[in-house]
């Protein structure tokens, strides 16, 4: 115990850099006597020339001896007393011999024993509670003796003479003090009743000092007797849960229950039930997240060797077990286990040290996750708020109980506030002219145009019929799914870590692990003085040692002091969107457009209010997920949202992603998939929301919850009349960018940008989908108004860069792994997205179908699109005005100044791209101020200044 505290003295600042040498010197320290003894010379020559004043290690050695007299002195009493009891010492220790047999009885040949090691207990560990507690467990074996010695030597009609004579004189029962306690037990509740007490009082000795469960324990044996036999029977088992089957069946079964269904989710089909128990105990203790014992899993004595060994499945993990000073042996079972090296000691507690998880509370990984994390923060005094404003609102009840009073604050005011140019993200674009060519402004027209008739055409058909959710179990689940432990390969990897960063001088503590259903994310602390990007530079060793495909460095991770190194699984596990849709997360949520996103790295479900994000921006590679995403928050809608208060339009140029979801009562207007349209479709959302506005500010609210509640107030149904109607939501989903921003980039942009300034207020959402996360389709307009990322895996990281302004999207795995970054984060969260085949959407959207009927919609909607078409902005007279950029002026004079026309010099000069710069060119070539184009020559320049000037007064 002394020498770990010099070992402990002797780290010091000067460490930092030297880290290595001086750890391993500490550790020599602590293993020698010698070599603390002349350490503790060498200080006392210290303290002797810093003036004679003590220092804390000469206080602490002062402290060390007088201990050690003091126990000396113990030891010599109790031995003096415990040969005594055998009639040894004289008169005078048979006196004392007697009084004590007297008082105690037989158990007073221990007591000297007792006496004397809880005395060096105290002192070598301190009087802390745990210690006591143990020692006056120990304490309670002793006074159970008693009182079984007492009940063998009789307990009826004794009195205290008796009891005191039978002690001293005949070294017989339990003495006048714990001899006398059990006859008043044994009066008061009977010879079985004082058993009773014996018996409990063995058992809370053996539960405190030997710090067991027995619960626990026969807890274990049941459940490793349970995997044993999973084991056996596997392959059976799953066959029997063939989910293709699973489903088939439940697609024969009726769908009259469909309510019931979804009051009461997640009920196993009974015909499976004994076999799919089976398989859920298995994946909830995966689930569970149960850490291994800390001894076992990190302890430096357990080499590599021996962690192989058990991940390999040689070595039975409960054949692991500690020994004094945490040394790790085998008990059984592998003899040929090379000894056990030297390492040093580390100071930083690890995560399965902690009394927290001695007494249990660790076992439940993502209840101590959240614990600690609040713990820590309270302990770093961290600020939190900035990653609680949203994660609050959007994530999880977990996660939203750590939000601050301040950051709910934000968020209402950010919900009632009036949507304002001068406010908007970008102003530049706020304030920037939406000039259009004569062209394509008719175009826009005749595409909206159609959309209205298209509405028109469907609204006379017949009315809207009660909206059915669609029942959870058209959906696969993944229960009795779930993985088989990876406790062993945890430990593997943890260990693998240590060594590899250790090799490189770098020394840290395995704090904390999360396993998610893709990655596990291990929770490292460096030691003092080591710098994080340290570990950050050390990325491709470290994957070289782990054999990754790939790791993540989180660095630090927000909101503890702890770096997070994201390893994939050997076996990731699909996230199954029925898993999500059956949580309480998803279930008590309040919003109408939730989207389940996935499971987070510990496990948890990931649930996100798509009205707060308000625009989502969805990117990635292409087979990286995107699809499947945005299938997952259609879904979402559908299973959570009415088609009266939530409205789907889909723009899907690839034509084969979203054509499906055709003829569901949701959808505003059937999917778009023609490019052309889709620019149409976004500019009748522009209108729309215009449209909104002037009613909010008729009706004096200023928002869409607003104006509905006015709605209601007014006509007293939540729907409204005929005059006066609710609005639903609109979310407005578009399956590839690209596409759309090829055909009509500068109309597609400039609605994007208009929507995603004002619409949040008006209920109108945009979720925007790309695999080129490129800067001309993800453009920097489009970026600035989009507040919300998802990255699924990219090639690069420059890609990352353009999707979330920062590396690690090329790190991620694919297959829905992706890095979500609503607004208000301070970092990306890993999430694993959740799956959905398109059997499962095709069951969904055929129930929908069938349920509803014909597709209906909503008829004012239609009437007030038909209507902003003849009056909305942009139409009419001002269309048929030539319409200039506003370089116009300022290009020609330039051009015509320089003599010169070049679309590279008008980019230079005004610091524009190409298209602009070009369509400029065109424009003065339309005016006549520029020549054509003449192949690789320059453009004539056809004007005077004069004559230019003259121009520009007669036509701008
Ligand atoms: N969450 C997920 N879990 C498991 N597998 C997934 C998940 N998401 C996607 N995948 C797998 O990845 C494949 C490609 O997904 P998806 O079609 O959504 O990619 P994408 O990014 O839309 O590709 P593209 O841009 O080419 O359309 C899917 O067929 C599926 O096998």
């Amino acid at each position: 115990m002394a020498t770990g505290n010099n070992s402990t003295y002797n780290k010091g600042p000067q460490s930092n850099t030297r880290s290595k040498t001086t750890a391993s010197r500490s550790t020599s320290t602590a293993r020698s006597p010698q070599k603390a003894r002349s350490s503790q010379s060498s200080r006392q020559a210290s303290a002797s020339r810093t003036g004679g004043r003590k220092t804390k290690a000469q206080l602490a050695q002062e402290q060390a001896r007088k201990n050690e007299i003091h126990l000396f002195i113990c030891l010599a009493v109790c031995t003096f007393f415990f040969i005594s009891n055998f009639g040894w010492c004289g008169v005078v220790g048979n006196f004392f011999a007697k009084f004590m047999f007297g008082l105690f009885g037989v158990v007073e040949y221990v007591l000297p024993l007792y006496i004397f090691l809880t005395e060096a207990f105290l002192l070598s560990n301190g009087a802390k509670k745990a210690v006591v507690n143990r020692v006056l467990c120990v304490g309670l074996f002793i006074v159970a003796a008693a009182f079984i010695f007492q009940l063998t030597a009789g307990a009826d009609h004794m009195t205290a003479k008796l009891l005191y004579d039978q002690g001293a004189q005949e070294k017989k029962g339990g003495g006048f003090i714990l001899g006398g306690l059990l006859v008043v037990l044994y009066n008061l509740i009977g010879k079985p009743g004082a058993i009773i007490v014996i018996a409990l009082l063995i058992i809370i000795g053996i539960i405190v000092v030997m710090n067991v469960s027995l619960i626990d324990f026969a807890k274990e044996r049941s459940a490793q007797f349970k995997n044993r036999y999973n084991a056996l029977y596997e392959d059976d088992d799953e066959e029997a849960i063939d989910p293709e089957a699973a489903l088939e069946a439940k697609r024969r079964t009726k769908l009259d229950n469909i309510k019931v269904e979804q009051e009461k989710p997640a009920v196993p089909v009974k015909k499976k039930k004994k076999k799919v128990k089976n398989k859920k105990v298995e994946g909830e203790e995966v689930h569970e997240l149960k850490p291994l014992p800390h001894e076992d899993l990190f302890n430096p004595n357990l080499t590599l060797q021996d962690a192989k060994d058990v991940s390999e499945g040689y070595v039975d993990l409960s054949l692991l077990k500690k020994k004094k000073g945490g040394v790790t042996e085998l008990r059984s079972a592998k003899a040929d286990i090379p000894p056990v090296p030297d390492t040093p000691k580390k100071e930083t507690v690890d995560f399965f040290d902690r009394p927290d998880y001695a007494n249990g509370a660790a076992q439940e990984e993502t209840t101590i996750t959240d614990q600690m994390w609040q713990e820590e923060n309270a302990q770093t005094g961290t600020d939190i708020s900035a990653y609680d404003e949203t994660a609050a609102d959007t994530l999880d009840p977990v996660h939203t109980k750590r939000t601050s009073r301040a950051a709910e604050k934000q968020m209402d005011t950010a919900d009632v506030s009036v949507p304002d140019a001068d406010e908007a993200p970008v102003t530049e674009a706020a304030t920037r002219k939406r000039k259009k060519t004569k062209e394509s402004e008719q175009e826009m027209l005749s595409e909206r145009d159609q959309i209205a008739e298209t509405i028109q055409e469907n609204s006379e058909q017949k009315p809207i019929k009660e909206y059915k959710f669609p029942p959870l179990k058209l959906l696969k689940s993944g229960r009795g799914k779930g993985t088989k432990s990876n406790e062993a390969s945890v430990r593997e990897t943890a260990m693998k870590l240590k060594s590899t960063l250790e090799n490189f001088g770098v020394n840290v503590t395995v704090t904390d692990y999360s396993c998610g259903p893709s990655v596990t994310r291990y929770e490292l602390q460096p030691e003092q003085g080591v710098k994080v990007s340290k570990i950050t530079n050390l990325a491709d060793d470290i994957k070289l040692n782990l054999a990754a495909a790939d790791i993540r460095i989180e660095a630090p991770i927000p909101g503890k002091p702890a770096v997070g190194i994201e390893v994939p699984n050997k076996e990731s596990q699909p996230v199954f969107f029925r898993d999500l849709l059956e949580s309480d997360n998803f279930q008590k949520f309040p919003s109408n457009i939730a989207f389940a996103v996935g499971k987070d790295i510990s496990g948890q479900v990931v649930v996100a209010d798509i009205a707060k994000m308000p625009h989502l921006l969805i990117a990635g590679a292409t087979g990286s997920g995107k699809s499947v995403c945005i299938n997952t928050l259609i879904m979402s809608i559908l299973y959570k949202a009415k088609p009266d208060d939530v409205k789907l339009i889909m723009v899907d140029p690839k034509q084969v992603e979203l054509s499906i979801y055709n003829g569901i009562p949701h959808m505003l207007i059937p999917v778009v998939t023609d490019p052309k349209k889709a620019a149409g479709a976004l500019n009748w959302a522009v209108l729309e929301m215009t449209n909104r506005y002037q009613l909010f500010a008729q009706y004096n609210v200023r928002n869409l919850q607003g104006y509905n509640e006015k709605v209601k107030a007014v006509t007293g149904s939540e729907e409204g009349n005929e005059d006066l109607k609710k609005l639903p939501q609109i979310v407005i989903i578009v399956d590839e960018l690209a596409d759309l921003m090829m055909v009509a980039h500068g109309e597609v942009e400039d609605a994007i940008v208009r929507l995603s300034q004002l619409a949040r207020a008006a209920g109108i959402h945009l979720v925007i989908a790309t695999q080129r996360p490129s800067v001309d389709v993800i453009t920097g307009l489009i970026k600035a108004n989009v507040p919300s990322r998802i990255a699924m895996t990219v090639s690069s990281g420059v890609d990352s860069r353009t999707i979330l302004d920062m590396n690690g999207a090329e790190k991620l795995l694919g297959k829905g792994d992706m890095l979500f970054y609503p607004t208000g984060y301070p970092k990306p969260v890993r999430v694993q997205g959740a799956f959905l085949s398109d059997d499962e959407i095709a069951d969904v959207v055929d129930f929908l179908k069938e349920e509803s009927g014909e597709v209906t919609y909503d008829e004012s909607i239609s009437k007030e699109i038909a209507n902003t078409k003849v009056g909305g902005s942009g139409g009419g007279a001002s269309s048929a005005e030539p319409e200039y950029d506003d370089y116009f002026v300022d290009a020609g004079k330039f051009i015509i100044g320089k003599d010169k026309a070049s679309i590279g010099m008008l980019q230079r000069v005004y610091k524009i791209g190409f298209n602009r710069a070009a369509r400029i060119m065109d424009q003065l070539s339309e005016a006549g101020v520029v020549g054509p184009e003449e192949g690789t020559k320059p453009r004539k320049v056809l004007m005077s200044m004069e004559e230019f000037e003259n121009y520009v007064e007669e036509y701008l």
